[in-house]
């Protein structure tokens, strides 16, 4: 699992991937500097080949200079996705890359496609759908149907479907059902970025590689668990697709739930793809499905209205570009879930995502019962206050534990302190966008970190009642840019006597201006 500069990850198998959408945003700003990444770093086979289909106009030329230019832009850029990058291997990685002009809809491009497997040193081939979803399975069925998705000895084929993997229960199991005609599962790689994400991944090995936290990993010890993925960017230039959606399904039946997931699971019989992603199908199979009125009782969602954010104004979401003037579309989603199974009973899950909140935080809160017996009651102190264990995804990587210690002095007072672990302390944490891990393990053939057909059909399942309720009642709240949300949001956790763990919250020893730059 997961590429890595240090450990001795093997160099994946000779083969061609073949990026649909190549003259898109996704291949230009993420894949390709991510496979130039994984080429520097020599985890790349020297026989790979990169071939790019669009309808854009163009040549192998022409599809190299455009990704330089793109690149050369990006090397002095500091808030570049990729990080720095540094280009003196470029030439070397351009020769890999070629450009089939084609229109995906027709028969041409798959025979241009049969064509340069049949010229490459090896048969195996990867196909990437970094294309509007509309054609994910257009072009699967296209590919199955030019006999280009058959496996034989010595030769894989596989295919990566980028997100949003449907837009509800029923568009989610329509696609996987035309994929799953064409192809088996194990050819079918479903991409979720977060788990490409080393402190995603790094949830697992906290949990299941120490003796410390899994005893008290319940609903004994644990009061409630936060997730929450705040940002400060809105939607930038993807008002088209973001209107449409909303931060629900863009956010919560994907990347949200696989932290619940990493979070909640069963310890897996093994380390391998299909122990883990059974354990993670159970537990998010396991959620309760509410009623539309649970489900409008358990839900909160608002939408920013123009505000400051770090001293500049911002404008409010319906007058980002390409967004309706009279847009209901959340840009702040606000859930409570319980997942019925013997470890989580009685244990509410709130998660919560928005676009321009006061901080960039992706973190878990697991917030655990306070202690049973306050036996300092002839102090000050007549109530304590419950441990929190932050597992912070992003930024300032790290896990915290807020406990209780006695303030120095003649009374016995107690204030909250922090115990933690910051990546930056013990290691070097590469710039990544994340794709890296999921292009090498789909390199490798492993399937660990991608989602599972029935994986995202148990997701959308549990999702699927916010978007019943809210078709009756499409109304959102607004909150000011830079605040953390609609006051609906609070009294959703209120009304359970609980409150959001702050967002953005200073940990000792970080600088989060520092790394929100
Ligand atoms: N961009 C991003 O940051 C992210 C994107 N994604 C997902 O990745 C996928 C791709 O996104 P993105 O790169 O932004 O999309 P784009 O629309 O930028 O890229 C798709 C490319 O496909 C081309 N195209 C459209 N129709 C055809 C056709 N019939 N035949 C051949 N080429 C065609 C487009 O050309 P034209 O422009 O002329 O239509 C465009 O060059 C989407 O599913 C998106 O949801 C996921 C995470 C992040
Ligand atoms: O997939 C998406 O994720 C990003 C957030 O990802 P991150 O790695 O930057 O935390 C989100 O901004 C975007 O709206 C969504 O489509």
């Amino acid at each position: 699992m997961a590429y890595s500069q240090s450990s001795q990850a093997p160099t994946p198998p000779p083969a061609t991937l073949f990026l649909f959408g190549a003259s898109g945003d996704l291949v230009k700003r993420l894949l390709v500097p991510s496979l130039y990444s994984l080429f520097r770093t020599g985890l790349l086979d020297p026989a790979l080949q990169i071939v790019g289909i669009d309808h854009v106009s163009g040549n192998d030329e022409s599809f190299r200079r455009h990704l330089a230019d793109f690149l050369a832009a990006q090397a002095d850029d500091p808030d570049a996705e990729a990080g720095e990058i540094d280009l003196e291997q470029w030439p070397d990685f351009a020769q890999r890359l070629r450009y089939i002009q084609g229109d995906f809809t027709q028969a041409d491009t798959y025979r241009q496609i049969t064509r340069a497997i049949q010229a490459s040193p090896t048969r195996n081939a990867l196909f990437y759908l970094a294309t509007a979803p509309r054609f994910f399975a257009d072009i699967a069925e296209r590919l199955g149907d030019a006999g280009l998705l058959q496996e034989a000895a010595e030769q894989y084929r596989r295919v990566l479907v980028e997100k949003p993997f449907g837009h509800d229960l029923a568009s989610a199991r329509a696609l996987n059902e035309r994929l799953l005609a064409v192809m088996a599962e194990h050819q079918i790689y479903r991409i979720d970025h977060f788990l490409g994400k080393e402190t995603v991944q790094n949830v697992l090995v906290a949990r299941f590689a120490n003796v410390l936290f899994e005893p008290l990993w319940n609903n004994h010890y644990i009061d409630h668990i936060q997730i929450t993925a705040a940002e400060t960017v809105g939607v930038e230039q993807r008002g088209n697709f973001y209107d449409k959606n909303g931060a629900l399904r863009d956010m919560v039946p994907n990347h949200l739930f696989q932290l619940l997931a990493m979070v909640a699971i069963e310890p897996p019989a093994a380390f391998d793809a299909d122990a883990l992603r059974s354990e993670k199908s159970k537990l998010l199979g396991a959620i309760r499905p509410w009623s539309m009125e649970e489900a409008r009782h358990n839900s909160a969602r608002g939408q920013y209205r123009a505000g400051t954010l770090k001293g500049e104004p911002v404008p409010g979401y319906r007058d980002e570009p390409d967004v309706d003037a009279d847009s209901n579309t959340e840009t702040y989603v606000a859930i409570k879930l319980v997942i019925d199974n013997w470890r989580w009973a009685g244990v509410p899950f709130y998660l919560r995502t928005g676009k321009r909140m006061g901080a960039r935080d992706t973190e878990i809160a697991i917030c655990f019962k306070p202690a049973p017996y306050a036996q300092f009651r002839d102090t000050r102190v007549d109530r304590l206050e419950s441990n929190y264990l932050i597992i912070q995804i992003q930024p300032d990587e790290g896990i915290w534990l807020d406990f209780e210690a006695k303030r120095p002095g003649p009374t016995l007072d107690l204030e909250t302190v922090q115990m933690g672990f910051a990546y930056e302390d013990f290691f070097a944490l590469p710039p990544s966008t994340g794709y890296e891990t999921l292009l090498y393990d789909c390199l490798t053939g492993d399937q660990m970190l991608f989602q599972r057909a029935d994986t995202i059909e148990n997701g959308w399942r549990a999702v699927q009642p916010f978007l019943e309720a809210w078709k009756d009642d499409p109304r959102t709240d607004g909150y000011a840019a830079g605040e953390d949300g609609p006051p609906s949001a609070d009294e959703l956790i209120g009304r359970d006597g609980r409150n959001w763990h702050q967002v953005g919250r200073q940990r000792p020893g970080t600088d989060r201006e520092q790394a929100e730059e």
